[in-house]
């Protein structure tokens, strides 16, 4: 089916309904590796089930992120700005990206929370150990997911969970909020862009992402020429989806697909997103293993994820950020 949504007068955009594969992580290791490869091939996007992340952890994150959006803005602001970690509203980035949403953004890695940030868990008032407990299930998550796909393509089992895992991986975690469309009470003050764009279309730069709603939509994932496909909200299955580093890591036989999320326009519920980003060390050396390469010439120079993430960072939301590693 092909819906067309207008999301600016000069522009018409197509909505389809695809089938969004959904993996069973209780199947045999063999088949979810193939059915997870084959995902990330044809779309870089899947949703897991039977993921075992317990429900009461993902109910007392959610209910920590609603509290802390709940609060006053002055509180919120007092976080310090998202930049790189701590609370966001409507600003994307530095770089003029606006989006119809308020934001969080927590360091994941306990010895970088330690040593060089001014920001940890504590400043945001949210309980240190629901974070800690749920990125705690999410990064073993992620791992798990890792560890399926290296499977499926043949490589050591660890190649690239173990990235992920290292005491200083740079992973982090983002909880968005996209509030009510009449909410007036609320701290948040909506923009007057009458833009239907929650969190503008981008990919996401780090190796996998896992991402988790309640049952408000909004994301969307880009099926290419102008194509979206809208993602069902399930709050019992997580999102995953491929990121820029693992695109270059396979040779861009993984995509790192570009997504969006849409504002929200119900008039009395507030969407909110859980979004852990698995991601390297800040030294790892990010390239494709030989075994990947088979016959193919490299497609992407090697680069460390420092270098990927302060061009990212020093770019635009909608940019595509690994044409500037590609190898001409
Ligand atoms: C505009 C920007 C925000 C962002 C950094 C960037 O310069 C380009 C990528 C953006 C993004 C998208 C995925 C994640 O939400 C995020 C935390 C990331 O790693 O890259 C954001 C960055 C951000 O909001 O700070
Ligand atoms: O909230 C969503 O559904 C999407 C958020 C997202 O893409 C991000 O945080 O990078
Ligand atoms: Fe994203």
């Amino acid at each position: 089916m092909v819906v067309a949504t207008e999301i600016n007068p000069s522009r018409i955009e197509k909505i389809r309904e695809v089938e969004i594969p959904v993996i069973d992580l209780s199947l045999k290791k063999s088949k979810a590796a193939k059915l997870i490869v084959k995902a990330c091939e044809d779309y870089g996007f899947f949703k897991v089930i039977n993921h075992g992340v317990p429900h009461h952890i993902i109910k007392k994150m959610e209910d920590e992120g609603f509290d802390f959006f709940h609060k006053p803005l002055p509180d919120k602001i007092r976080v310090g700005s998202a930049n790189p970690f701590g609370y966001g509203s409507k600003n994307i980035g530095l770089s003029g990206d606006k989006g119809e949403l308020e934001y969080l953004i927590l360091q994941t890695n306990q010895d970088s929370i330690l040593n060089t940030s001014k920001f940890s868990y504590s400043c945001c008032g949210c309980d240190r150990c629901a974070v800690s407990c749920y990125v705690e299930c999410v990064r073993e998550l992620a791992c798990k997911i890792l560890e399926l796909i290296a499977k499926g393509l043949g490589v050591p089992r660890s190649f690239f969970s173990h990235l992920v895992r290292r005491f200083d991986s740079d992973s982090l975690l983002r909880l968005n909020h996209y509030p009510p469309v009449s909410d007036t009470s609320h701290s948040f003050q909506r923009g007057s862009s009458n833009s239907n764009i929650g969190f503008g279309e981008h990919s996401d730069p780090q190796i996998l992402t896992l991402l988790r709603s309640n049952g408000v939509a909004g994301l969307q994932i880009s099926l290419g020429n102008g194509n979206w496909a809208p993602v069902a909200p399930d709050p019992h299955a997580f999102c995953v989806n491929i990121g820029d580093v693992l695109q270059a890591m396979t040779n861009g036989r993984f995509v790192s697909v570009r997504h969006r999320a849409m504002a929200n326009t119900l008039p009395d519920r507030s969407r909110l997103s859980l979004v852990f980003f698995g991601a390297p060390p800040p030294q790892a050396i990010i390239t494709c293993p030989p075994q990947l390469l088979k016959q193919n010439e490299p497609r992407y120079r090697a680069f460390t994820w420092a270098e990927y993430k302060s061009h990212t960072y020093a770019h635009r939301l909608g940019e595509t950020r690994l044409d500037h590693f590609k190898i001409a």
